[in-house]
């Protein structure tokens, strides 16, 4: 007898966390999971109600807004109007709890203190859903409570007894301890129909696992429930939903674009490569990435150095970050894949015919794109410890990002454009020829995957031996370890002027935290993620700009040593770009799918403390423990594990390292480790988890996508390249992305006669435990971890030398918070 397997339908309010929900759903229960986001039956009530025709149950998910806003629910606010045979077992989670409990009559208000990435004990009912559960300890996330009558302490007459102002909802849990907002109304149901809910996030990595056991125990009562009134389940497979098909399509139609690309480009013979990688691996102890690009001698306007390798002060990076550098070859025929999110349109690119082939293409999922071209250059057998063979490397910008969360900003890079073409937001590089030094062995990868190259690799081998002996080695390395500080010094140096930037105006900043904690308190957002843009102006150095570019990186290598530094220099059709970079933060790597399959690893970083006199290390631990920093990092450690949960699957994530303190050259920041393999059978990529995290969490804030939309109503203008990642994917089908901060970008053509002008971004996270003060202060930290490089420290300015507007616009920001505070006790400390 064939057993028939329950079906649950989990509707999406675009939460951040609603992956992990879906695997503690499939790991806890023996069911399957179908997923709608809850804005596609909005104004199709009647479609809906035959829709759940196909299950047994379903999840309300949690997410941004407010269920007094009709849109935030979408078709959630549906389930509670089922009458009669169509009412299946539904469990609300966060926003679904609270719309429940709002559809039966309670209201819903704000918080004093909202409880983002707070974890707290949950006292249950001895009952129900919670028969013989002990306390535990749960993940909040929410601004927004549920008002009814609720009692004063956990002494009151009988906290579980069902309130006047709400007959059908009957408390099932609270939190009694929670000092500034009084008793919070954790889990409840309907007192006849088969509706439970919870204010907490079960599946939070900071949930006890008793936290867990509810869903198990949901599930029993549901299960109860359809035993007593069964309902006729449509069990022929559930529709595609319209999101579905339309996503199908789109990868369906960018893969067959980028097989047609691949075929009007075989002819020429860039694209050629073998299937085998060509390589020979040597012994040359202490080489540096600068050297080796050095002795490499590259005439072209064009370079791809990812630096790891030797911090400022001589002693090596952590294994498992800074063990190798790459330096990428780039030829003037070399292809180059260009994206642009405001034309949708894919261009392959070379210096040599300017425009191998452009097609319009509107539309193009551009990660699709990249599997099947990665798919046709797909080689194998190079040296297993070298992670790279060859294969795209560049950059994939945060506006590309935004796309992929259908988030679209007014502006892109377009506007800044000059001429004809935009500036591309992903730009990836074809990489034949590499070297890669494993600076913990001293072993130097020399490899290409051109046809016949051998003659390529004996050159280089020469050169690197003939340019490395000793006395050469000496000169390359003093020229590494003392920049040429002549532009970028802060001493006054009358023959070339000084570079010069605009610290970000703390005013515009601070009120601009204060925007973010309105949304956060308004339950739009948990956190958000703030950044300003600084620009930079140098003057003309009269060399090229990869010469001074790479003046640049040398300089920020040694103010700022990062193991994921990099310097590109990458041309488009009428522009090209120079990025220095010392980013501390791995946003993704897999690994090569071999005998093993893919690992794929995600560092994000929340939680920071600038180093300075008087700040030990004890003093950065004492901060980044407290509840603000840990909170910061929970949510995006979360979010990460929502972002690969989606790729890998239920059972498939862990998080290995939670919340540890990492030391870098002028910051200490709080880590998490989030790790997962994607299964052999799932046909899944490094790809596709790639394509499926961005925009860095770390970058956002959560839930991602409200609060992109809010963070790009509030910020200047497009983030571009910071924020964004930078890094390659293997041919031999492994990758690693850093996200791009304290980093510095300048496009060619933003340069004048009298010189260029660099951007660098800085920000950090807002929650509501923020001090507007401390924010900026750490997003000027930051900021200077860049400056450093030019010279340049960005300080707060002196109250007495603002202008008249300033200090008008700084009274009315007094006035502001004053308001906040009055409104919201809680935020007083
Ligand atoms: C926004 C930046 O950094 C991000 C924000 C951090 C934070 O909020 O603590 C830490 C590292 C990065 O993920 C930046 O460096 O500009
Ligand atoms: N996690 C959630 O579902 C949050 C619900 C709601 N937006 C709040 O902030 O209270």
């Amino acid at each position: 007898m064939d057993i028939i397997r329950k079906r649950i339908l989990y509707i999406d309010a675009y939460d951040s966390f609603a992956n992990n929900i879906i695997a503690l759903l499939k790991t806890s229960l023996d069911i399957d999971v179908e997923v709608i986001s809850h804005d596609e039956y909005t104004s199709r009530e009647d479609e809906f109600h035959q829709y759940l025709g196909y299950f047994d149950a379903v999840v309300a998910g949690p997410g941004p807004g407010d269920p007094n806003c009709a849109e935030d629910v979408g078709s959630i606010r549906y389930l509670w109007r089922l009458q009669g045979e169509d009412i299946l077992p539904v469990l609300g989670i966060c926003l679904g709890f609270q719309d429940m409990c709002q559809a039966f009559g309670a209201k819903v208000v704000r918080l004093d203190m909202p409880r983002h990435g707070v974890v707290s004990e949950v006292q249950p009912a001895n009952m129900d859903i919670f028969q013989g559960f002990p306390k535990f300890t749960v993940t909040n996330y929410h601004s927004l409570h549920i008002k009814m009558d609720n009692p004063c302490s956990a002494a009151d007459l009988d906290p579980w007894s069902i309130r006047q102002s709400c007959p059908q909802v009957r408390p099932l849990a609270w939190d009694f301890k929670d000092s500034r907002n009084g008793p919070v109304l954790l889990a409840a149901r309907h007192t006849e129909k088969p509706f439970w809910g919870v204010q907490y996030h079960p599946e939070s990595i900071c949930t006890d696992d008793v936290g867990n056991r509810i869903i198990s125990s949901w599930w029993k009562s549901a299960m109860q429930w359809l035993n007593q009134n069964p309902r006729r389940v449509n069990r022929k497979p559930v529709p595609r939903s319209w999101n579905q098909r339309k996503l199908d399509e789109y990868q369906h139609m960018s893969s067959r674009l980028a097989a047609s690309h691949i075929d009007q480009l075989k002819a020429v013979e860039a694209l050629k490569s073998t299937k085998t990688v060509q390589g020979q691996i040597l012994q040359l102890p202490e080489l540096t990435a600068i050297e080796l690009y050095q002795a490499l001698n590259l005439s072209d306007d064009e370079a791809i150095i990812l630096r790891s390798g030797k911090q400022a002060d001589g002693k090596l990076f952590n294994e498992e970050l800074g063990r190798f550098s790459i330096v990428g070859i780039v030829d003037q025929d070399a292809l180059h894949i260009q994206f642009s999110v405001h034309s949708q349109q894919v261009n392959i690119f070379s210096r040599k015919t300017r425009d191998v082939v452009r097609q319009a293409a509107h539309n193009v999922d551009v990660f699709a794109y990249l599997e099947e071209f990665m798919a046709h250059i797909h080689s194998n057998q190079g040296a297993s410890e070298s992670p790279f063979w060859g294969g795209l490397a560049g950059f994939i910008s945060y506006e590309a990002g935004l796309r992929t969360i259908n988030t679209h900003p007014d502006c892109t890079m377009e506007s800044s454009t000059r001429g004809r073409f935009v500036r591309p937001d992903v730009n990836l590089v074809l990489v034949q020829r590499s070297v890669v030094i494993d600076h913990f062995t001293d072993t130097v990868y020399v490899q290409s995957i051109r046809p016949e190259d051998d003659e390529w690799i004996q050159h280089t081998i020469h050169q690197l031996r003939h340019h490395l002996d000793l006395a050469s080695r000496t000169a390359i390395q003093m020229a590494t370890r003392m920049p040429n500080t002549n532009s970028i010094t802060n001493k006054p140096n009358h023959s070339s002027p000084l570079p010069q930037t605009i610290t970000p105006d703390w005013i515009s900043y601070t009120t601009k935290i204060l925007a973010c904690e309105s949304a956060i308190r308004t339950g739009s957002s948990y956190e958000l993620c703030l950044t300003s843009t600084t620009p930079i102006h140098t003057p003309s150095t009269h060399t090229t700009p990869l010469s001074s570019g790479l003046t640049l990186f040398k300089s920020l290598s040694h103010t700022n040593s990062a193991p994921f530094s990099a310097f590109l220099r990458i041309h488009t059709p009428n522009d090209a770009i120079t990025i220095a970079s010392s980013s501390p933060e791995r946003f993704l790597s897999w690994s090569r799918p071999t005998t093993k399959p893919s690992t794929c690893q995600f560092r994000p970083i929340k939680g920071t403390v600038r180093k300075g006199p008087g700040i030990s290390r004890a003093d950065a631990e004492t901060i980044l423990n407290s509840s603000k920093e840990r909170a910061e990092n929970l949510m995006i450690t979360d979010l990460i594990r929502h972002d690969l949960h989606g790729v890998a699957g239920p059972g498939n994530v862990r998080v290995s390292k939670l919340m540890q303190i990492e030391e870098y050259a002028t910051v200490y920041q709080l880590v998490s480790v989030i790790e997962g393999a994607l299964p052999q059978d799932s046909g899944q990529t490094g790809i596709d988890v790639l394509a499926s995290s961005l925009p860095p969490g770390s970058m956002t804030g959560a839930p991602k996508r409200r609060s992109c939309e809010i963070l790009s109503m509030l910020e200047d203008g497009p983030r571009g390249i910071y924020s964004g990642v930078l890094g390659y994917l293997d041919v031999g089908g492994g990758g690693d992305f850093s996200v791009v901060i304290r980093t510095a970008c300048r496009w060619d053509g933003d340069s004048t006669e009298e010189g260029d002008v660099w951007t660098v971004g800085a920000g950090g996270a807002i929650t509501v435990q923020s001090e507007a003060e401390d924010e900026y202060a750490e997003m000027l930290g930051k900021l200077n971890s860049t400056l450093g490089a030019f010279g340049l420290k960005a300080e707060k300015g002196d109250r007495e030398d603002w202008t008249k507007e300033q200090r008008e616009k700084y009274g009315r920001l007094v006035k502001m918070e004053r308001e906040m505070n009055e409104r919201f006790p809680g935020r007083r400390k």
